[in-house]
């Protein structure tokens, strides 16, 4: 289904109760000659009922698992064939590149797809995300982390500043990657949410963690995971037997090369299985210097929302949720919260490359035709 062709104004709204009991419900388009429903309803809407609030949620259930058997190591992948491919070892251009060893999950990992009729919708739901988030939070342990990105995202925070929900005495800001310039820097991310939410809102100041301004970017790194660890466990509490810290919402924002926080394609960060917080020294996106967390703590936090909207993302968008890449080949298919919650936010410019009445259980990668 090309959403593109679709109209989004009459949903037809299906679900499916699975083995995994997980719910899926499917936005299925009107206008779409010749495809099935992808998948049976639960709860249709009452007669003329309409609510664009409310996204079409489709769940993609163990997204992105390799059902051929993992690769040992980057460039050690199944061929067709059924044998592995060896590493090359060839001595050409490549002749000082590292093998990194990438991740490769194995956790099956449900991925819910919230899929906005406009904009304007999806930035209405991540505000709902994040009060719905903070509640639990605070209600739990008296505490909620809140972990932001750069780029478009500080913007879309702005309505934040309204919200009667969020407790921001008990709010702590984080930043899952910043780039190390000065906190006045067009470029600093620190610069941007301040400007859009943190400078509107009664937070302590000692509640945000900005990074150091005018280090080396390793010791901007290593200062940065230091405040992480000094925080008591009480409100940011540690997974059991890794002990990384367990953030309770951690928002993406994804690049067209699929880069999240500043993890970037096929770069030894995004292979990093230590460290919680990783100097990043020459960014193939400027700022050259930056520092992100790694992956291990992104995928430790409670929650996880990628956000990814307007036409500008449609390319991303499909490949990351329909197209199976090598792991360090796309970090944004790497973003898997182990026993945590997965959300990819969407509007229908940034969904129109999907094919999403093709998603169904039964379906694995690549879940597109080609
Ligand atoms: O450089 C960065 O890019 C990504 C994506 O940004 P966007 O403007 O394309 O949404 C962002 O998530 C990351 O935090 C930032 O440092």
């Amino acid at each position: 289904m090309m959403l593109a062709n679709t109209r989004l104004s009459q949903p037809a709204v299906a679900s499916k109760r699975s083995a995994g009991s997980r719910v899926i419900v499917c936005k299925a388009a009107t206008t779409v000659p010749n495809k099935p429903e992808p998948v049976q309803r639960i709860q249709a809407p009452a007669p003329g009922a309409q609510d664009d609030d409310k996204p079409y949620l489709n769940v993609i259930p163990n997204n992105g698992q390799w059902h051929n058997g993992i690769p040992p190591v980057m460039g050690g992948h199944l061929m067709s064939s059924g044998t592995v491919a060896p590493i090359s070892t060839s001595k050409g251009a490549g002749i000082d590149l590292v093998p990194h060893q990438f991740q490769y999950h194995d956790t099956e990992t449900d991925v819910n797809v919230l899929l906005y009729v406009t904009p304007e919708k999806a930035q209405a739901g991540l505000v709902k995300l994040v009060e719905e988030a903070a509640a639990e939070a605070v209600k739990a342990k008296g505490a909620f982390t809140l972990v932001l990105s750069g780029g478009s995202l500080p913007s879309l925070l702005a309505p934040l500043a309204a919200s009667k929900s969020v407790d921001w005495s008990k709010t702590h800001i984080f930043y899952v990657d910043e780039r190390n310039v000065p906190h006045s820097s067009a470029d600093s991310t620190h610069k941007a949410v301040s400007e859009a939410l943190l400078s509107k809102v009664p937070i302590p100041a000692a509640q945000v963690y900005a990074i150091a301004e005018g280090l080396p970017v390793g010791q901007a790194a290593t200062q940065y995971e230091g405040r992480i660890i000094s925080i008591p466990a009480a409100a940011l509490p540690r997974t059991e037997g890794a002990a990384l810290p367990k953030f309770d919402l951690i928002l993406l924002g994804v690049g067209p090369d699929g880069h999240v926080a500043s993890l970037f394609p096929n770069r030894p960060e995004t292979a990093a299985t230590s460290g919680w917080v990783l100097p990043v020294s020459n960014s193939p996106k400027p700022p050259p210097e930056r520092i992100t967390f790694s992956l291990p703590v992104i995928n430790a936090a409670k929650e996880v929302a990628i956000v990814a909207l307007g036409e500008g993302k449609k390319e991303i968008v499909q490949r990351a949720l329909e197209v199976q890449a090598l792991p360090g080949a796309l970090p944004a298919q790497l973003v898997r919260p182990k026993g945590g919650k997965l959300k990819w936010i969407l509007d229908v410019a940034s969904a129109q490359d999907l094919d999403i009445a093709a998603w169904n259980e039964s379906k694995q990668w690549p879940r597109s035709s080609f």
